[in-house]
């Protein structure tokens, strides 16, 4: 106990000099592998030693403390994140508690939406009588930065909605990401001009979305995929895939990859397909997000602490780093 008592602190500390490196300078000093594991292993001591729990660990808040440089949104929804599986056996242990929990058969099916989890930025966009509002960044779950002028200059994401139907008040969320293509341009451009290079495409995404100059981000090459949404007047359907080709009539790109899953074994079969064609996707991904289908299932489970109980990451093993 005495030694964790020294290894703690120390984690801690080194563990939100790397946040401020990454979420404050957008220059990471560690790798996406070894940040998981110091996480990982203060998440370990912690849970061995509950008594070692300080309120200022990382463990304890959710995503990056909001920088000063953009005005803050408030989420009328949290932003959270999403509980991390690593094994087959998880996933099956996720599902054996969604039936648990819901009093179901052990063998009763659950239908689920699921997609790769693309490795960009979160971002939540919300909409007023079909025009963007503003734009926030995920921020600390409950509050992120206003950056809308920034994110008005995506070319894939609507300005006005033109669709026959829409919400009168509706947010939808996603990802906006670089694609393998435009970031080793975007490297070559600015390495030929001697300016700033990106270790990876999501840095490149979150520099360019967190430039003070829209005319800047407006010469990025960004994409965005809608996963899902936020704070909506009504909903179209009770099936979350159901939910998300409406918003892909609404005018927004959803991933060309959501698959509708009658039932868990699909998932683990999805998960293998993509992995075979991870490298042939185009952009960066870190794993699977599985959602249970029916949103009166989804009400019912609610959240666990932080993260929702209907809906999980499956990550693939870490990557050999982008090649620059
Ligand atoms: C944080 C998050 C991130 N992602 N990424 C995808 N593709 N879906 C998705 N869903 C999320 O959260 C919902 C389960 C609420």
């Amino acid at each position: 106990h005495e030694q964790a008592a020294e290894e703690v602190p120390a984690l801690i500390a080194e563990i939100s000099r790397h946040d401020r490196a990454y979420y404050v300078q957008d220059q990471p000093l560690i790798s996406d592998a070894g940040y998981d594991a110091l996480r990982q292993r203060l998440e370990a001591l912690e849970a061995r030693f509950p008594d070692l729990i300080r309120p200022d660990s990382p463990t304890q808040r959710v995503g990056a403390p909001p920088s000063e440089k953009f005005a803050k949104v408030r989420h009328r929804v949290p932003m959270l994140s999403l509980s991390n599986a690593f094994a087959d056996a998880e996933i099956h242990e996720f599902v054996d508690r969604i039936r648990r929990f819901l009093g179901l058969e052990p063998d009763a099916e659950v239908a689920f939406a699921a997609e790769p989890k693309l490795d960009g930025l979160s971002m939540s966009l919300v909409y007023d009588g079909g025009e963007l509002a503003f734009a926030a960044t995920r921020g600390d779950g409950a509050e992120g930065e206003d950056v809308t002028a920034n994110i008005r200059t995506i070319p894939g994401i609507p300005k006005k909605v033109e669709a026959k139907s829409f919400p009168d008040r509706f947010e939808v969320r996603g990802e906006v990401f670089m694609s393998h293509a435009d970031f080793e341009a975007l490297n070559a451009r600015h390495a030929e001009r001697g300016g700033k290079t990106f270790a990876n495409p999501r840095n490149a995404a979150a520099g360019s979305v967190r430039q003070l100059d829209p005319k800047v981000t407006a010469a990025r090459p960004l994409q965005f995929y809608a996963w899902g949404w936020g704070d909506v007047s009504e909903l179209p359907a009770d099936s979350h895939f159901a939910v998300m080709q409406a918003i892909a009539d609404w005018g927004f790109p959803i991933s060309p990859e959501l698959r509708f899953c009658r039932k868990a074994e699909e998932l683990l079969a999805f998960y293998r397909d993509i992995e075979t064609r991870r490298a042939t996707l185009g952009y960066d991904i870190d794993g699977m997000v599985y959602k249970v289908d029916s949103l009166a299932l989804q009400e019912r489970l609610g959240f666990v602490s932080r993260a929702p109980r209907w809906a999980i990451a499956h990550k693939f093993p870490a990557e050999k780093a982008t090649t620059i």
